[in-house]
Order: C-alpha cells, then sequence, then structure tokens
C-alpha cells in the first residue's frame, strides 16, 4: 500500500512515512494508490466486535505492514483504552429515522480524540523505531488543537505548536490548549480566522528549508492517518443498524471535510452507504457548491459552531482528486485558481460523480438554536451546536430530498454540549457540565503566545522554540 500526492509528485511513501510527513511537499494531501474492499462477509462479521477489533480490521490494510500487527493491536487498544464509554463511540435513537453517533467520550469531548489518540502513538511508535525526533505544527478552530496536545502529552519525540484563531474559539477549547503542563507544547493565539492558521501551516510544508529545519509534521486531517482512524465508526454504526444487509445514511457536521471524507473511503471499501450529507452552518461554502458547481470563498461568520467557522474545507481536494479521475494537473489548475481568486469551478462530470454520493444543506443560526431547544422538549436529549446542525440539516434534507424513511439517517455528534455552554444555555436553559477530569479546567493557569498572522514570525517562532532546531537528540 503506497501513497501518491493529489497534485501529481512522483514520490510514492509507505502508510509510515506518510504518517510523518503530513502533507506532501508539492503541497498536496497524500491518498493511498487504491482503497482496500472489504466483503459483505467481512463486514457481516464485525457485528457484536469490540470497537478495537473492529478498529483492526479496518485501518489494518491502510499500513500496508509498515507497523507490525502486535504494535498495531497496542495502539489501538490503547487508543481507544481512553475513552469514557465502552462502545466508544454509542448510537442514541432521537426517533424512528434519526439517531445520533456520540463521538465525545473521548477526552477533550470532541470527535478529534477518536483519530488523534490513534495518531500520536502511531507517530510515537515511528519516531522510535527510527530514533528520531519531529515538531507539530497544526492549525485548529478549536477541538484539533486540544485534542492534539492532550494525545502527545509527555510524549518525548515530539514539539507540538498549535495555531489557533484568537478570540474566535470557545473558553473551554481555548483553555483546553493553554492549559496544558507540558513544556513542549505552544498554544499560538494567531490574530486571523482558521483559514489564515491553516493556510501558514500548509505554506510550512511547502518551504523545504523549514520543513527540514524542523523536521515537521502534522496532525490536521490532511494527515491520511487521521483520516484512515475516523473510518472505523462508519463501520461500527451501520453493521449495529444491519448493514451490510441494510443501507445507513450520515450526516456530517463539516468544516474542514476530513470527517464526512471518511465516510466516503468507508463506502469505497464497501460499506452499503446512502448518502453522505454534509451539513454546515453559515459559512455554507460546500453547500454552495454542490448547489452551483462553484467554490467560492467568502468572509468568514462567526457563529455558535465556531469549529465550524472555515471557508477553505482542505480534504474537499483529495474528494475532487478522485471525482476529477485521478488528474493531478488538472486538479493542480483548481487549486491555483482557489489561490489567486479564492475560487474555482467544478467540472461537470466531477459534479455529477460528487452529487451521486453527497447531499448538502447548510443550518442558519436561528434553525441550530431552535434545533437544539426541540430535541431537548421532544426527546430529553442536549445537543451541541455543532451536532444540532446536523441534526437540523439531517430533517432538511430527508424531507426536501424524499428520501426512503426506511433508511436511517444517523448524524454524527461531533462535540459534548459542555465545551460550548453559552450557546447550549442561550438555546434551551440548561448549563451542561463539565466532566470530572476537566471539572477544575476554568481555574487552571493559562500560557498562550500571540503572533500576527504571518508565516515568517510564526516559522521564527517555532526555530526559536523547537528542540530539534537547536539541535536536540
Ligand atoms: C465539533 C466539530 N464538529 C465538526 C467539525 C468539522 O469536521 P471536519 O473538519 O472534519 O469537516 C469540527 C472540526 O473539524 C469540529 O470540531
Ligand atoms: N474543526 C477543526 C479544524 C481543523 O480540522 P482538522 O480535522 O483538519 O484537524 C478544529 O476544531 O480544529
Amino acid at each position: 500500500m503506497l501513497y501518491h500526492s493529489t497534485r501529481g509528485g512522483s514520490e510514492r511513501l509507505t502508510f509510515a512515512d506518510a504518517l510523518l510527513a503530513g502533507l506532501a511537499p508539492d503541497g498536496g494531501l497524500y491518498m493511498p494508490e487504491s482503497v482496500p474492499t472489504l466483503s459483505h462477509d467481512q463486514i457481516r462479521a464485525m457485528r457484536g466486535k469490540p470497537y478495537a477489533t473492529v478498529a483492526f480490521e479496518v485501518i489494518h490494510p491502510f499500513v500496508g505492514g509498515t507497523i507490525d500487527d502486535d504494535t498495531l493491536r497496542t495502539i489501538i487498544d490503547g487508543a481507544y483504552g481512553t475513552f469514557r464509554h465502552t462502545a466508544v463511540t454509542p448510537l442514541v435513537q432521537l426517533d424512528e429515522r434519526h439517531l445520533v453517533m456520540e463521538l465525545f467520550h473521548g477526552r477533550t469531548l470532541a470527535f478529534k480524540d477518536v483519530a488523534m489518540q490513534f495518531l500520536a502513538r502511531a507517530m510515537d511508535h515511528v519516531l522510535a523505531e527510527r530514533d528520531q525526533r519531529a515538531t507539530i505544527v497544526g492549525a485548529t478552530s478549536g477541538d484539533t488543537g486540544g485534542a492534539a496536545i492532550d494525545a502527545f502529552l509527555g510524549r518525548e519525540r515530539t514539539d507540538m505548536f498549535i495555531l489557533y484563531p484568537d478570540g474566535r474559539v470557545s473558553d473551554v477549547q481555548r483553555r483546553q490548549m493553554t492549559t496544558s503542563a507540558d513544556g513542549n507544547v505552544h498554544a499560538l493565539a494567531i490574530d486571523g480566522t482558521f483559514d489564515d492558521c491553516q493556510r501558514i501551516v500548509k505554506s510550512m510544508f511547502t518551504h523545504t528549508a523549514f520543513r527540514e529545519q524542523v523536521a515537521l509534521s502534522g496532525v490536521n486531517s490532511i494527515n491520511w492517518a487521521r483520516i484512515v482512524a475516523q473510518i472505523v465508526y462508519y463501520f461500527t454504526s451501520a453493521v449495529a443498524l444491519g448493514a451490510p444487509d441494510r443501507k445507513v445514511s450520515f450526516c456530517v457536521p463539516t468544516g474542514n471535510f476530513g470527517d464526512i471524507l471518511a465516510g466516503w473511503v468507508a463506502k469505497q471499501m464497501g460499506l452499503p452507504i446512502d448518502r453522505l450529507i454534509i451539513a454546515t452552518n453559515t459559512n455554507d461554502i460546500l453547500a454552495r457548491t454542490l448547489e452551483t458547481g462553484r467554490y467560492e470563498a467568502a468572509d468568514v461568520v462567526q457563529t455558535t459552531s465556531p469549529s465550524m467557522d472555515i471557508q477553505v474545507s482542505s480534504n474537499f481536494e483529495r474528494l475532487l482528486h478522485a471525482a476529477m479521475g485521478k488528474d493531478s494537473n488538472a486538479l493542480g489548475e483548481l487549486m491555483s485558481s482557489l489561490k489567486q481568486s479564492g475560487s474555482f469551478t467544478v467540472p461537470e462530470e466531477a459534479l455529477e460523480a460528487l452529487r451521486s454520493d453527497f447531499s448538502a444543506a447548510r443550518a442558519g443560526e436561528d434553525a441550530v438554536a431552535t434545533t437544539m431547544k426541540r430535541v431537548l422538549a421532544e426527546q430529553g436529549y442536549v445537543l451541541d451546536p455543532h451536532t444540532a446542525v446536523g441534526v437540523a440539516v439531517a430533517h432538511h434534507v430527508a424531507d426536501e430530498e424524499n428520501l426512503d424513511p426506511s433508511i436511517p439517517i444517523i448524524t454524527l455528534a461531533t462535540a459534548h454540549p459542555a465545551k460550548f455552554p453559552a450557546a447550549v444555555e442561550a438555546a434551551t436553559g440548561v448549563n451542561p457540565a463539565l466532566p470530572p477530569h476537566l471539572a477544575d479546567l476554568m481555574e487552571r493557569d493559562e500560557h498562550m503566545d500571540r503572533l500576527p498572522n504571518d508565516q515568517k514570525a510564526v516559522e521564527d517562532f517555532v526555530v526559536s522554540k523547537a528542540r530539534i532546531a537547536a539541535g536536540g537528540a
């Protein structure tokens, strides 16, 4: 199993190399040369198995032997042993047709924990095996940062720098990043949006001298290993509802397009998924793209679902690459157009391919608040605002597109309501409590560095702090 860049660079990497590399030097994202498939018998046999067992079966073919089987099992067991629910990602029925899959039982209360706990252990293993160090730089709109800092806590082979948009994350999210006891972790408040943070991080990967000087690595969903670990819960949830003998649809609160891309890969692997529904908040670039064929960035609007306040969805490039028949040159032209003019037009054939798998809609702020209130009143269940975007869109698309009512729709519950208490309380009157391990979060001391929205300033900071740049072993 080898990986290549969406932009067509000639290098072919193993899973372990792609894991450390993060983003390709040509600015593209790594993709497997082919997607492994699972037969219906293999999928059926997943029923009733523990999450970690299914995780091994799904992840194993992508790893291609670059991590030995016993170590891979240990990594997976360790990762999912950190979850507070034995099912890891349990399903909750909202009504006859709609369910939510709770992805927030990990240490930082967001779906990012599912993949990050795997990624940190896998990366640590590969670095130890090679006796190497790495400098991790990541961009976050709130959740990836906290999850990465927690998962890499105390790992001696990495220094971590997390860029977040100053003033645009919730207090709980910020404190999960700024109260780490680990001296190798740096929370950087950037004077800009998440898109600015992500642009800086991605440009660092194409700055060869810097990349090599600090042995740059990434933990955002531009790293293929993140996607792989996120594929697993599509399988566990679908088989719990009768797959492969029954189809399931998924509705995914979407920003950087990593989570829903994992669902699309699950479908390529043979999981019978009916619709993949992209749910956006007011920052609705993906919903507009599916409707009009124009990918057109607008100014980011701050919403009550801040982790989805994103315009440039990195993983959309992976989907476009497949939808355009892996034509890296044509894809490269679209990406240049995006860089120069902030927009591009999806070729007609590719658009048709996207529409055959995906539906999309947006939920504005009123719909989000109304959905939180309604679901509490009708089902006694408290949604976080991101999940509420998903539930609102799932209902809307089911009605609008007249979807087959016998096919259940699972909305991914991507965060715990306690991460966004102000928005939840304003909509429902309920003030959700943090779990015991975070009970003193709001009293802990905070440490962060404020930096301008400028790649050079961030690179200089990283070089001045990263132990590898100072010749650390
Ligand atoms: C709570 C929450 N929901 C949804 C999303 C969107 O996920 P993705 O970026 O994978 O599309 C994010 C951030 O990525 C998030 O933190
Ligand atoms: N919503 C994310 C944005 C980054 O997403 P990633 O999945 O690419 O790491 C966040 O909360 O940071």
